[in-house]
């Protein structure tokens, strides 16, 4: 229980709903509890009116009154259960949403180190099976364990205050039917996760086999693609079978011991009314009705064991990731100034992972309104530099400087609202192009939208599409295509018009006659901005005013377009490759 301890600070907060729905509970079942003493009533009614102690009148008034307390009873009880339920289960409704809430938020506070470590699959499992595990704690096992104790204390009271004897023969069945749902309850548990991971394999396996239709027919190979979803879909099946097998011995087990109950109350109750221990048959019938009353409670003890044990499992699952302490934590929150002064001084950085060092002394500045160029092997390091800019890490010696300002003493907020960045994937999200590229600026007008993605010379392609701007984009609309994705991706990021711009590799799915156009308008937005170019093409970096050559995690060569390329270095080799290449197209 130490795990769900974690769950302590929502009780408190529901505190009041959970209280009314404990009272509810008790005062629902004492209702409930009618019903067997009004039975034993109208046995005894029936008994003296054959017996000639009551007239004809007296006993039909009596057995009218009976039904009625009975019937009045139900009705107040079952108008009670459903309050119970409503605040109760509604209570671990909104625990659920708290619960979620919590680990979304920390999801997002978390490094991107965390997400290298973990699997897609299980941070959306904790989230979601996880959650809706504790949610069964804190909803239907409570209130189960609630009605079950006060069940039990007020039925036993009420059966040895009418037969002491009778009442412990007829409780000794139900420790075993307790014992017995436990244990079979953590058996369906135990093949129901099996089931769980077979449907997500599946799942993923069709997913998988969906997004790449083009390759599998390409290559021809949609028989064997079969056979292979046959195998799992077999395998999944035989673990169903094996939970149904479980599952199908619940209720007669349940059956079995009640009947077993029942039989010990007939034949001990009936062997006390012979020998006159007992008053009337309808203490009998009262007991029965008892039994049958606490069969279903005394089974939920067991259910509700293996539904705290598993809730425990789960919690502590989230505690794992909720205990982790965010790498990159901002450690302002006052407002500081971002400026597009830029210095890396003797950069060291070194991925966790994979423990490649990406970075080894890098130095170099930009000053407020210029504009960078990173070239450069694949692998040189690059991305990086533009990742620690935006901290998405720390880096482990050295200095990076804004204003003067080392990026970790700057609001961190602050610093990635400041940042547009246009990654090497161009990342677009299943929805339309419109908000796609509001993305940047949450309170962009229509016209700012268009005015961006001209800019971005996406505009054109956009206005031909049907629906122009209000395109899905994605699995439930359309593709687009490589080059027509890195343009939105560049209109999201220079809507917001950002002070420092950083572009990763992000115009080589352009032609060189768009890329010319593009950044003939970026020059013109990213007047007084820094920005920050990563390319593999001449032609994206020869206007800027600094570039930088990278090599195995330092920089090779620096200068301008003029001073490099009468260098013999990877500039001058490059520009003379695509100065060639561009000449014999
Ligand atoms: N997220 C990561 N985790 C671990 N190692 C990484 C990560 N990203 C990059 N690396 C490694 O760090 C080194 C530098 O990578 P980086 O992406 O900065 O190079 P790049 O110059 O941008 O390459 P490209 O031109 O191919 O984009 C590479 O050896 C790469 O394998």
């Amino acid at each position: 229980m130490k795990e769900l301890q974690h769950l302590n600070k929502y009780f408190l907060k529901y505190k009041t709903h959970i209280l009314l729905g404990i009272i509810i509970t008790i005062i629902a079942r004492l209702f409930l509890l009618f019903t067997p003493r009004y039975v034993k009533k109208i046995f005894l009614v029936i008994e003296n009116y054959f017996e000639g102690t009551i007239s004809k009148d007296v006993f039909k008034t009596e057995l009218f009154e009976a039904i009625l307390y009975i019937v009045g009873a139900a009705l107040v009880g079952a108008i009670l259960t459903f309050f119970m339920r409503q605040t109760i289960i509604n209570v671990s409704r909104y625990i659920e949403f708290d619960l979620k809430n919590e680990v979304y938020d920390q999801y997002q506070k978390l490094s991107l180190n965390f997400y290298k470590k973990n699997r897609t699959g299980d941070l959306m499992n904790r989230i979601t099976e996880d959650v809706s595990r504790v949610r069964m704690y804190a909803g239907p096992a409570i209130m189960y364990s609630i009605n079950t104790i006060t069940l039990i204390i007020m039925v036993i009271i009420y059966m040895y205050n009418a037969s002491p004897k009778l009442t412990l023969y007829t409780i000794i069945p139900l420790p075993i039917l307790s014992v017995i749902i436990y244990k079979l309850s953590k058996e369906i548990h135990n093949r129901s996760t099996i089931v769980q991971q077979y449907l997500s394999k599946l799942s993923t396996f069709t997913q998988e086999s969906f997004s790449g239709i083009s390759v599998i027919k390409a290559y021809g190979i949609e028989p064997q693609t079969s056979i292979n979803f046959k195998t799992l879909a077999s395998e999944s099946k035989e673990k169903q079978i094996d939970l149904a097998k479980i599952q199908a011995w619940f209720f007669p087990m349940m059956v079995l011991l009640i009947g077993t109950s029942n039989l010990f109350v007939i034949y001990i109750g009936g062997m006390q009314y012979i020998n006159g221990e007992i008053d009337s048959i309808g203490t009998i019938a009262e007991f029965l009705m008892y039994v049958n009353m606490l069969t279903w409670p005394v089974a939920t003890v067991g259910w509700v064991t293996s539904i705290v044990q598993q809730a425990e499992a789960s919690q502590k699952r989230i505690n794992e990731f909720l205990k982790i302490e965010p790498e990159i934590k901002n450690a302002v929150n006052t407002h500081t100034k971002i400026t597009g002064n830029i210095d890396f001084n003797n950069v060291h950085f070194t991925y966790d992972d994979t423990n490649i060092q990406a970075l080894k002394g890098i130095s170099f500045k930009i000053k407020e309104g210029e504009t960078l160029a990173i070239l450069g092997k694949t692998g040189s390091g690059k991305s990086t530099i533009l990742d620690l800019i935006g901290r998405l890490y720390d880096i482990d010696e050295g200095s990076i400087t804004i204003n003067n300002t080392e990026i970790n003493k700057l609001n961190l907020n602050e610093l990635r609202d400041s940042i547009g960045y246009v990654p090497q994937d161009a990342f677009l999200f299943s929805d339309t192009i419109k908000t796609n590229i509001r993305f940047g600026k949450q309170d962009a007008t229509d016209e700012d939208v268009i005015e961006a993605a001209k800019n971005a010379q996406v505009h054109k392609n956009i206005a031909k599409f049907k629906n122009g701007y209000d395109t899905i984009l994605g699995e439930r609309g359309i593709t687009l295509s490589g080059g027509q994705k890195q343009r939105v991706s560049i209109a999201r990021a220079i809507i917001k018009l950002p002070k420092i711009l950083l572009f990763d590799d992000c115009l080589s799915a352009v032609d060189t006659e768009t890329e010319e156009k593009i950044l003939r308008n970026l020059k013109k937005i990213s007047k007084g901005k820094t920005s920050i170019i990563v390319s593999h093409r001449v032609s994206s970096a020869k206007n800027a005013d600094k570039i930088i050559v990278l090599d195995n995690g330092k920089i090779v060569q620096e200068g301008t377009h003029s001073s490099l390329i009468n260098i013999d270095g990877y500039y001058k080799h490059l520009y003379l490759k695509q100065l060639s290449e561009t000449e014999s197209k």
